[in-house]
């Protein structure tokens, strides 16, 4: 399969709707079933607790029949009391052994569920954190939350409610057919016939209600994302007075989730009473024909009570049957999901023993970069940039939107992989180091400045929680941030974040710029990072960094460039080319593109208006 059909098919495997291969779903449930072997002592129990309690649970029908019999008996005065204490006492015994080996097998069987779930879990979260960024580019962070919830929980029901059942269910259907079978057998296949009838439609009926389930949880997603992208945009929704378009949009997904509803009462209501009556008229065969059994003296009464018990006791397996069916449609499904999630490969991958970067002079060199994103093959959005940083110096890159600035910014900590040439810092190729080495050597601030709900200081400390009170003083005031933190009520302890104090851009944008200081970075990339932050505390901020950019290489990526002139050398980028370099001066000079970007900016607005209006 192509790379990019191989991305796209990946992509599409987190779809809930979508059906998945049927080997892969026999392959997940062997992976479950291995997986299982974790717990040999839990799965030993389990199957143990199930099989003595079938066989307690098979001996109350028996028992039953005795009692009865041995009552007529005491009755008529052919019989005498001690008999029917004892089978009295033996159905205590086995009703007392039944409960404790049910309450065994369930407490079992759901140990070793929740301990898959935990080892899953935990391999799910460490997964997510080592994927490339190319793979959350095509999947949707929702999808990866539901394969983390529902589907793990598809796995975890598996043990108890697929193969715990299914031993259950053959051994009691089995062993308790064969004896009913084995008394009478007219009389047995009779109590049996609803059986059939009753497995086949409780099957059907799961696996619809599954089927529904999948679609019904996709519209309910559908109502979640108008709702979560109606609050998200509240501002704009009202600027544009679009309520009663988001109302019908809202509503055409919850009417078809009513109606889904709807659908599954009347197969959940259609398919049980069908069940029940298919039960009922068993029951009435076996009583009719019994009855005249009994009549004509060929069985006791005592039989005809243990058939009746038989098939009450059989009853609700039966109906499960249905449950166990959709345990291993549902099993294989998210087992599926799951596992290729797990086994998802990591394109930026590190050497198993790849060693640190190790820093000494700090330098930085890009030879020959070039790099495409996947599923934009042909492509390229960075081609053939080369250039050398040392320790101390400022790089200004530049460019229109789209020339590719973020993106370069991206390969140097190794968030994407060049598809071409190379980066180095001091000499060692950044993919023959540890991934972590690289990422503590360079620290980017995004454009938008995701914060933690926690506190300030919480967030300062992200890459470093150990550092002490006066290092976290030292980067907040360098970030322009330390005054302001001081006039908040509970000062650094604040805490920020959706659940907390909402702060403007500018001061997210300052805190962000105070956690990556933290973590004293070889390479520090400012990603448009202060487009929010008005130009006076920009250029106080700047004088406040001179300390910190002495210390290492510093990129500066900016659409205004007052923030960048004062670089060492500016790289202006277009269609991912550098297509000039030089100082501020320098490029001034020499009356190119960055020329013309830089009298567009400095010139009165006036001005520029009056010459668009005269080229017209
Ligand atoms: N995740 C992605 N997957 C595919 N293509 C992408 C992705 N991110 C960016 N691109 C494409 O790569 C090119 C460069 O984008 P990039 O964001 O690096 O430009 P930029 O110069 O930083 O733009 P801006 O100034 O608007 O932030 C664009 O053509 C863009 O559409």
């Amino acid at each position: 399969m192509a790379e990019t059909d191989q991305a796209a098919e990946q992509a599409r495997i987190f779809q809930r709707t979508r059906a998945v291969d049927t080997q892969q779903g026999i392959d997940a449930l062997k992976r479950i079933l291995r997986m299982t072997k974790a717990s040999p002592g839990l799965v030993t129990l389990s199957v143990l607790a199930t099989v003595a309690a079938v066989a307690a649970q098979l001996s109350i029908p028996v028992l039953l029949g005795r009692a009865v019999d041995a009552t007529q008996a005491v009755a008529n005065e052919t019989g005498d009391q001690g008999t029917l204490w004892r089978i009295a006492l033996a159905l205590f015994a086995v009703s007392v052994a039944r409960g404790l080996f049910t309450l065994l097998q369930n407490y079992s069987a759901e140990a070793v569920g929740h301990g898959l779930a935990h080892e899953l879990r935990l391999q799910i979260y460490s997964k997510i954190q080592r994927l490339p960024f190319s793979f959350h580019d095509r999947t949707h962070s929702g999808d990866l939350i539901t394969v983390g919830m529902l589907d793990l929980e598809g796995v975890r029901m598996f043990f108890s409610t697929g193969v715990i059942r299914t031993i259950l269910l053959t051994l009691l259907i089995g062993i308790g057919a064969w004896l009913l079978l084995s008394t009478d057998i007219v009389l047995g296949l009779l109590a049996l016939s609803f059986v059939p009838f009753a497995a086949w439609r409780s099957s059907v009926m799961q696996l619809t209600l599954r089927k529904t389930w999948l679609i019904l949880q996709e519209r309910l997603g559908v109502l979640s994302r108008v709702m979560e992208e109606n609050l998200g945009g509240i501002r704009v929704v009202r600027a544009f007075s679009a309520a009663d378009h988001e109302l019908t949009k809202f509503d055409e997904a919850s009417t078809e989730a009513l109606h889904l509803s709807h659908q599954r009462v009347t197969v959940r209501v259609r398919d049980t009473s069908a069940m029940t009556f298919a039960f009922f008229l068993a029951m009435g065969l076996v009583l009719y024909f019994g009855g005249r059994q009994v009549a004509a003296g060929e069985i006791t009464v005592g039989t005809l009570a243990t058939f009746l018990t038989f098939m009450t006791i059989l009853q609700m397996p039966v109906r499960q049957l249905g449950l166990m069916v959709n345990s291993y449609a549902r099993a294989s499904t998210c087992g599926a999901r799951l596992f290729a999630l797990l086994d998802m490969p990591l394109e930026v991958d590190e050497a198993p023993d790849a060693p640190d970067l190790k820093v000494t002079e700090g330098t930085l060199t890009l030879e020959g970069v070039g790099f495409e994103y996947q599923g934009a093959e042909g492509h390229r959005a960075i081609s053939g940039v080369s250039f050398t940083a040392h320790k101390g110096e400022t790089i200004g890159i530049v460019g229109p939107p789209g020339s590719g600035k973020s993106t370069l910014m991206h390969l140097i900590p190794r968030y994407y992989d060049t598809t071409e040439g190379s980066i180095r810092i001091d000499g060692q190729d950044i993919r023959d180091v540890s991934l972590s080495s690289v990422r503590h050597a360079v620290a980017v601030v995004q454009q938008d400045s995701f914060l933690f709900t926690t506190s300030i200081e919480n967030n300062i400390v992200y890459g470093d929680p150990e550092a002490h009170d006066r290092r976290i003083r030292g980067v907040a005031e360098s970030a322009q941030l330390h005054d302001y933190v001081l006039g908040l009520p509970q000062g650094y302890d604040t805490v920020v974040g959706e659940r907390g104090v909402s702060l403007s851009g500018g001061q997210r944008q300052r805190l962000s710029i105070a956690r990556t200081l933290m973590m004293e970075p070889a390479v520090m990339i400012f990603d448009d990072s202060t487009a929010a932050i008005d130009a006076g505390t920009e250029s106080r901020i700047r004088s406040a960094l001179r300390q910190y950019s002495a210390e290492r290489v510093t990129l500066i990526v900016a659409h205004r460039l007052n923030s960048l002139m004062h670089a060492d050398r500016i790289l202006f980028l277009e269609d991912g080319r550098i297509v000039e370099e030089g100082t501020h001066d320098e490029l001034l000079a020499k009356g190119g593109r960055y020329r013309a970007l830089h009298d567009l900016q400095m010139r009165p607005e006036g001005d520029v208006l009056d010459e668009m209006e005269t080229a017209r």
